[in-house]
């Protein structure tokens, strides 16, 4: 069986990916540090514990497993965090992914596929944000992920690394199995945070300003459900495998939620209320980011099946009341 380099293997949405790539035929060997990942969520592969930081672990991982492509999802994510201490945000995601794109093309790995962002896009009022909008991050973590970008492209360019990027939206939900979920410590997404307050794990969720240029005053995102989205790397990964060139694709379904959207769908799904309180802006958030590409359906024959307001609380919630990981 083929084996795919999964870096970030151990964290929420790498994971999931795992589950996905051993039920289609591959082995998925997780590269990660554990810094916001478990142990406990490397089920489906080996692991392998490492820094991106780190050169010679890298070279040694690929030497030892041969791995056919990578995907590479390992990343400082938190947009807030990265307005703090921006240099966490480029060292960690830029020196990294450069680190780790120069061992692949060193062990001769020329198939990569990238967890970018729509936090790339900025904040872009009444702009349809499809593939070719131009790039205007508003925070460190999303500049991050545009320079990686650029990285991709000019290895490309010079040594023929074929990729494909994928901008996500807010990915939600969990695996409806149980198996893996999403477990960040500490928390920041809202879905996870909506279900702490509920579960009376937290007093009451914040709501990041409710002065927003938006019908009820909150920020609007577009949420996919995580296995909607990992069945998309795995179309992803064939693309490559086809030889089918490299290629950017948004992953999100197009449908914008206000946050308190989110909160009167958290409370038809739980039937309970979730106590929230509302409070200053957040720095680094964007007022709306929602999809305006088809190009992954189009494309990739990428057709979500989950990625409803209702089943991404639902599945968050099934996991929230019965799984963790320990380590
Ligand atoms: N969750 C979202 O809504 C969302 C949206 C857009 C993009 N993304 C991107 O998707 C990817 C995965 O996000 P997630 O929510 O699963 O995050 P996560 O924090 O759960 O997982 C990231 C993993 O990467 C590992 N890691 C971080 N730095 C590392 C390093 N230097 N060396 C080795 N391992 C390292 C962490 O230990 C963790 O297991 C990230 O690149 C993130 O930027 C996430
Ligand atoms: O306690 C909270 C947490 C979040 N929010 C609001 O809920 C929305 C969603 O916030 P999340 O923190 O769940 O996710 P982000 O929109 O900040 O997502 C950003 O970070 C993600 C990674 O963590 C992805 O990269 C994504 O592309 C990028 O836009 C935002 O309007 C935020 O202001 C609150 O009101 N209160």
């Amino acid at each position: 069986m083929e084996k795919v380099l999964v870096t970030g293997g151990a964290g929420y949405i790498g994971s999931h990916a795992c589950k996905a790539l051993k039920a289609a035929g591959f082995i998925p060997v997780t590269f990660d540090n554990l810094v916001t990942g478990w142990r406990d969520a490397v089920k489906f592969g080996p692991f392998e514990q490492g820094d991106l930081l780190d050169r010679a672990r890298l070279d040694e991982v690929f030497a030892k497993h041969q791995p056919i492509a990578v995907m590479h999802f390992a990343a400082l994510s938190q947009v807030g965090e990265s307005m703090a201490e921006p240099g966490l945000y480029w060292r960690n995601n830029v020196n990294g992914s450069l680190t780790l794109i120069e061992a692949a093309v060193a062990a001769g790995c020329k198939g990569f596929v990238f967890s970018s962002t729509c936090a790339t896009y900025g904040d872009q009022d009444n702009v349809v944000l499809d593939e070719n909008s131009a790039q205007y991050p508003i925070n460190a973590y999303g500049a991050s992920k545009r320079a990686i970008e650029d990285i991709l492209r000019d290895f490309e360019a010079a040594y023929g690394l074929q990729h494909v990027i994928f901008r996500y939206f807010n990915v939600a939900g969990a695996d409806p199995e149980g198996e893996v979920g999403e477990f960040h410590q500490p928390e920041t997404h809202l879905i996870p945070l909506m279900l702490d307050a509920i579960a009376g794990k937290r007093a009451a969720l914040t709501v990041f300003g409710d002065d927003y240029d938006t019908p009820d005053g909150t920020c609007i995102r577009d949420y996919v459900h995580v296995c909607d989205l990992v069945d998309a790397h795995i179309l992803g990964l064939k693309w490559l495998q086809d030889g089918k060139g490299s290629r950017v694709f948004n992953l999100g379904t197009g449908s914008g939620f206000s946050v308190r959207e989110v909160l009167d769908h958290s409370r038809a799904v739980t039937n309970q209320t979730v106590p929230h309180e509302i409070g200053a802006r957040r720095p680094g958030d964007c007022t709306k980011l929602v999809s305006g590409s088809s190009r992954a359906e189009e494309e990739l024959g990428w057709a979500p099946k989950r990625s409803t307001l209702d089943k991404m609380i639902a599945d968050a919630w099934k996991w929230h009341q019965t799984g963790h990981y320990d380590g």
